[in-house]
């Protein structure tokens, strides 16, 4: 669903709006192509359509495994946008948003936000970015969260991180990491921990089967396990 239908109709004339929506309904989605040149001109200010899917990564790992840290890091050398999940929702809570005062709550019981928020945040966060390329960390925790993803927006991640990192380091890190957060204590960490094997897991292990998984041994320091991740980027940049 990269191709921000509600945008592209409020730039036709309402016959073809009219149109677009009816082919959404008979044919889902998909139809985008069939509209694309007729709006390459944006309206000022707006972001033109894109021509093909962005390209996706997820980036999977447990509690303070070093997803955000090596995703900056990805950011850096390969240009690519990173949109932490956790930032997104943290975000919703700042700016009072209504659902904020229960987004609050769950993340400090370090229980799984409903799909549908993410997904909206996600897609809402890519669609307003002119890269072409996403990091999206610390999304889909769950297998609903996954097949929300998939449902909503259409397509699937193009490569899969995932941040394999000891239990004991996990815990020395999130306790030691000293950015206010609500979540970074022994008792919601221990939560996030359980929800990390009981839901995580089953989602790494669906994209390893489907030979999308590049697991990462998360322990040494940042430079060493960016040694690991490089690779994988550069063979993409290769490919392009
Ligand atoms: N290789 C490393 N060695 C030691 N400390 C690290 C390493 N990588 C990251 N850290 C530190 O560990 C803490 C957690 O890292 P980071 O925030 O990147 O993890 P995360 O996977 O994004 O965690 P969360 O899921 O809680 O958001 C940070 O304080 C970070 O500076
Ligand atoms: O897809 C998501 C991502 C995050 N959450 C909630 O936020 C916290 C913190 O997430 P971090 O990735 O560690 O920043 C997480 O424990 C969940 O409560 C979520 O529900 N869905
Ligand atoms: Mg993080």
């Amino acid at each position: 669903m990269w191709r921000r239908t509600t945008l592209l109709s409020s730039l036709m004339p309402s016959s073809k709006a009219s149109l677009l929506h009816q082919m959404q309904a008979a044919y889902g989605l998909k139809i985008w192509g069939a509209f694309s040149t007729e709006v390459l001109k944006p309206a000022k200010g707006r972001i033109p359509p894109r021509e093909k899917p962005p390209f996706i990564t997820f980036v999977l790992g447990g509690p303070g495994s070093g997803k955000g840290t090596q995703c900056a890091k990805i950011v850096e050398t390969f240009g690519f946008t990173h949109l932490s999940a956790g930032d997104l929702l943290r975000k919703e809570i700042s700016s009072n948003s209504e659902n904020g005062a229960m987004i609050l709550n769950m993340i400090k019981e370090g229980k799984i936000v409903p799909s549908d928020m993410t997904v909206k945040l996600i897609q809402r966060a890519i669609e307003s970015s002119e890269n072409d390329k996403f990091l999206i960390d610390g999304f889909p925790r769950s297998e609903e969260n996954r097949q929300t993803y998939e449902r909503i927006v259409g397509e699937e991640p193009n490569v899969v991180l995932f941040f394999d990192c000891p239990e004991e380091e996990m815990v020395k890190r999130v306790l030691s990491r000293n950015q206010g957060r609500v979540d970074d204590n022994i008792d919601t960490m221990r939560k996030r921990l359980e929800v990390f094997t009981s839901l995580n897991l089953p989602v790494i292990n669906y994209y390893s089967e489907k030979g999308k998984l590049y697991k990462i041994r998360a322990v040494g320091t940042e430079d060493e396990i960016f040694e690991q991740v490089h690779p994988i980027f550069a063979a993409f940049e290769v490919l392009k």
